[in-house]
């Protein structure tokens, strides 16, 4: 079996390869699908998923992930809008804006698209944590920011990072779902 995930993005397709594998196989495909304007991962990743399954050709299915951290002390930003945010001010400089707020909660969330020619159906994962000063070189993204039971993500391996983590979650359920169809 073989499951085409679409994302620019190599932790996250590192992160799907371990996890399914001895269920699929997993290619990264690099397809600059429409990231609509929305509050909502779970529009933006569904019209990811079948945009580049209907661009790149009805063979394999195709998988989308659209996350975003929610910090508790900015009201959920920056949210859907997590990509633009680090591109722009950086991990860095949101960690400086939480630094001095009592309550440094926050967390991630993601929303998995799988298309095919039949279906869309998507799969959500979330994880509660705490924003921390930087630590570790593992991971990608906010995870060196990111604190879970004492560690940030980014001093966690690939598979204790997906024991826990919001895209672990989802690709748990997501594993189970596509299990059940074969
Ligand atoms: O600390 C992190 N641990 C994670 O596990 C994680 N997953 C995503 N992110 C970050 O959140 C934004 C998502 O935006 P996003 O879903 O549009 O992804 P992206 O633009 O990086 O790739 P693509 O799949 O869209 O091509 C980007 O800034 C990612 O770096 C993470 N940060
Ligand atoms: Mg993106």
């Amino acid at each position: 079996m073989l499951i085409r995930f679409v994302t620019g993005n190599e932790g996250k397709a590192r992160e799907a390869r371990s996890y399914l594998e001895g269920i699929t196989a997993v290619n990264q495909v690099e397809y600059d699908y429409t990231e609509i304007q929305s509050d909502s991962l779970e529009e933006i990743a569904t019209h990811g998923a079948r945009e580049a399954y209907e661009a790149l050709g009805d063979t394999e299915p195709v998988l989308v992930d659209d996350a975003g951290l929610f910090v508790d002390a900015l009201e959920g930003f920056p949210g859907p809008y997590s990509a633009y945010v680090e591109d722009t001010v950086g991990v860095e400089r949101l960690w400086k804006l939480v630094e001095d707020e009592e309550n440094k909660r926050a967390h991630f969330r993601t929303v998995l698209a799988y298309a095919d020619a039949e279906r869309t159906e998507t799969f959500e994962g979330a994880v509660a944590g705490t924003l921390v000063a930087p630590r570790g070189e593992g991971g990608f993204g906010y995870d060196p920011i990111f604190e879970y039971n004492g560690q940030t993500m980014a001093e966690m391996s690939t598979e204790e990072k997906n024991a826990i983590s919001h895209r672990g979650r989802a690709l748990a359920t997501f594993a189970e779902w596509y299990a059940d169809q074969h």
